[in-house]
């Protein structure tokens, strides 16, 4: 059994650890806005200090962290000292503490009616204190130790939205206090810019925030855009012309009142505040910002609750560190950190391969995260994020959770640089990433069980092999059966079998069996689109067939005979390359035509020769007997081109009934106007 006097020992030696801890992370967060930890881990630490001092109040003395506010101020700044002090806010994590809360200011309050309170968002930056007199901006300070902060009058003055001279009658000597804050965007650029200068990156929008502001260059502040929303004020000497107001009190009895008038004055004031009547109220409130969260342009780390008469937050004043006529309620942390275990690639529908970060296990955004993406390549580069670093790890709302960044300061000796396979882990297919794109991709198509969906998908639609009767669903079950594995199987179903799947009856089995058998003679066209080949939509591998007139020829093709094809550039001529040289899917090609899949040919025409060849046209209005894209088709077929808009460059207009202002554009223009006889004359010519 343990003694009460070794437990007190145990207690003693805890406490001075975790007070030694705390200083070390507060100096890392307060001084050097580069903290090693993440907030909940802090508040973690912080919470269990609180606990022992609880439990044994001889603990707690009065250097302790938990009787303190911020961190000391940075001697390279002028010093200010706050006629107010700049206080911290205590915090509340669930539904009871916020009851315990309310009961609290109503038993200091005596009361037993409900208490009115102004709700607003708890900003993720940095509080500030602008002093102005005489209604003009005159000095501007940091939070500090609560007593004493930094004066960082220079850079408070870069920022636009802050008003140098207030709109209106004031007090002479008003002191506003809020955040200063960067939003999300803002913060991504600034760290795109800092790696491109080889600068250290900043954790997050409140160390960027921090960062910025305390700059002892006021001109690198400039450039960061921060912003700024009142939340409160300091010391305020003189009343307001024209107002019963006492002297050196706010010139309103109410919190939300003495926003409302900070706003007139000019002061960005956040618009999402609310008064409420009660704890139901509040947590009313609390539900509703977190539904907000995700689609706000900056952080928040919950919402701030204060008594809203300024009568009764006087009555109930302060403990040491934080009032006690406000409360923090703070939401789940967004942001952790924990250790990187390895990166995995996942394959997705398109090929597209997309690196995983597995992670021990760690608790953000409300759920327990193992794994987070990490985009693709580039982004690991960039990030420089390697395996056995410490990372930040973001889930914010329903996103997907995502790294942030490593921590440098705590990368082991061994830690190693991530490789991109050379083989898809689904289907052993070589992955590739052509020069000028950004996503590594399985070149295993048809063949990679990762995209089959997608691939039969793709096949089955109209403008492809027009597979009626086969839907999602119906393709979700064969390949998660495991019956079929690529497009030629297809070919393989029996009446019978399909019977047997989810929501499948005799009749649309038998259905689908002869839709299928239907598509056996497809156009070369719509077989080389329905073959999913990537950059070939359905008008390239028209051309292609026109191009090449059978399979064979187009799967043989060179990169330079590719080339000829009118509208391939390299980046297409690439990819069918590509494609036809992996041979998974040369099986695949193979197997179909096995299983009775006959694609059609075309006869080859030189469409660099003939009247029409190179030839751009327009079509507009309504044909007597040709539908408007077999039109286009017969004007493509003979080497001509169809385009959308009239221009200089068109050649020919063929307009039927009700053509519009495209007819009256190519008029204006002066370019040729054909009826479809004169077009059908063209043709033949
Ligand atoms: N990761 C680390 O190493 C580390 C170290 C120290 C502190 N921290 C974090 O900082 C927290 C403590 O910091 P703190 O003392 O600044 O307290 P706090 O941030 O929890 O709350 C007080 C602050 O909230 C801000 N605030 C935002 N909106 C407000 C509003 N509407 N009304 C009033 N105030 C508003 C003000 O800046 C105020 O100073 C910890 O809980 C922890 O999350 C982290
Ligand atoms: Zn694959």
């Amino acid at each position: 059994m343990v003694s009460g006097v070794d437990r007190e020992n145990q207690a003693m030696q805890r406490a001075a650890q975790l007070r030694q801890e705390l200083a070390l992370h507060n100096a890392r967060y307060y001084v050097m806005d580069d903290p090693l930890i993440s907030d909940a881990e802090y508040d973690a630490l912080f919470a269990e200090l609180v606990k022992l001092e609880q439990e044994f109040p001889l603990l707690a003395t009065p250097d302790s962290p938990t009787q303190r506010v911020g961190g000391a101020p940075l001697s390279a700044f002028g010093s200010v000292r706050h006629a107010v002090p700049m206080l911290s806010l205590n915090n509340a994590f669930d539904d009871e503490d916020i009851q315990a809360f309310d009961k609290r200011v109503r038993d200091g309050l005596e009361t037993e009616s409900p208490v009115e309170y102004a709700c607003e968002l708890k900003l993720d930056g940095l509080a500030v204190s602008l002093r102005y007199e005489g209604g003009k901006f005159a000095r501007a300070a940091t939070r500090g130790d609560g007593q004493t902060g930094e004066d960082i009058t220079a850079n408070i003055r870069t920022i636009r939205s802050i008003p140098l001279t207030l709109a209106g009658p004031v007090p002479e000597v008003l002191e506003v206090r809020g955040e200063v804050l960067l939003f999300r965007k803002d913060f991504e650029r600034l760290n795109d810019a800092q790696r491109e200068a080889g600068e250290k990156v900043f954790i997050n929008p409140r160390n960027a925030a921090a960062g910025s502001l305390r700059q002892l260059d006021p001109r690198i502040t400039a450039r960061r855009p921060l912003r700024f929303f009142a939340y409160g004020w300091g010391e305020i000497r003189g009343s307001l012309p024209g107002k019963e107001a006492r002297a050196d009190a706010p010139p309103f009895d109410t919190h939300m009142g003495m926003l409302d008038w900070l706003q007139e004055l000019g002061m960005p004031v956040n618009r999402e505040r609310q008064l409420v009547s009660d704890a139901a109220g509040l947590l009313a409130f609390y539900r509703r910002v977190e539904g907000l969260r995700a689609a706000l342009p900056y952080d928040i780390d919950g919402v701030v609750y204060k008594v809203n008469a300024l009568e009764a937050q006087r009555a109930l004043g302060f403990v040491s560190r934080a009032p006690r006529f406000a409360v923090a309620h703070k939401f789940p942390a967004e942001e952790a950190t924990t250790e990187l275990l390895g990166i995995e690639v996942q394959v997705g529908r398109t090929g597209a391969i997309t690196p995983v970060a597995r992670l021990k296990p760690v608790f953000v955004g409300g759920v327990t995260v193992t794994n987070a993406t990490l985009h693709n390549e580039d982004e690991i580069e960039r990030k420089d994020v390697r395996i056995g670093d410490t990372v930040v790890v973001r889930r914010a709302g329903d996103v997907i959770p995502e790294v942030v960044t490593p921590v440098l300061d705590k990368r082991p000796a061994d830690a190693r640089k991530f490789v991109m396979p050379s083989q898809c882990p689904v289907c052993g297919s070589a992955i590739e990433r052509p020069e000028d794109e950004i996503i590594a991709r399985c070149t295993g198509g048809l063949f990679c069980a990762a995209q089959r969906k997608q691939a039969l998908w793709h096949a089955a639609q109209r403008r492809a092999l027009d597979i009626e009767g086969l839907g999602e669903k119906l393709i979700d079950q064969l390949v998660e059966r495991g019956r079929v594995h690529t497009l030629a199987d297809l070919y393989t179903l029996n009446e019978e079998e399909l019977a047997g799947m989810d929501r499948m009856g005799e009749k649309s089995a038998r259905n689908l069996v002869e839709s299928i058998a239907a598509t056996r003679t497809p156009p070369l066209g719509r077989f080389l689109f329905a073959l999913g080949i990537r950059h070939v939509g359905e008008s390239t591998a028209r051309d292609l067939a026109r191009h090449f007139g059978n399979l064979d020829a187009v799967m043989n093709a060179a990169e330079a005979e590719l080339l000829a094809v009118p509208d391939v550039g390299p980046v297409v001529a690439a990819s069918i390359f590509r494609f036809f040289a992996e041979p998974h899917n040369r099986e695949v090609v193979a197997d179909l035509l096995r299983n009775g899949v006959t694609p059609g040919t075309e006869t080859v025409v030189d469409r660099t020769a003939g009247p029409i060849a190179g030839k751009i046209f327009v079509l507009t209005g309504t044909l007597p007997t040709l539908a408007r894209e077999d039109a286009a088709e017969l004007i493509r077929a003979a080497g001509g081109k169809v385009t959308g808009s009239v221009s200089k460059k068109t050649h020919y207009v063929v307009a039927g009934a009700d053509a519009g202002s495209k007819l009256a554009k190519a008029q204006e223009l002066g370019i040729a106007v054909l009826d479809e006889d004169g077009l059908k004359a063209l043709l033949q010519s």
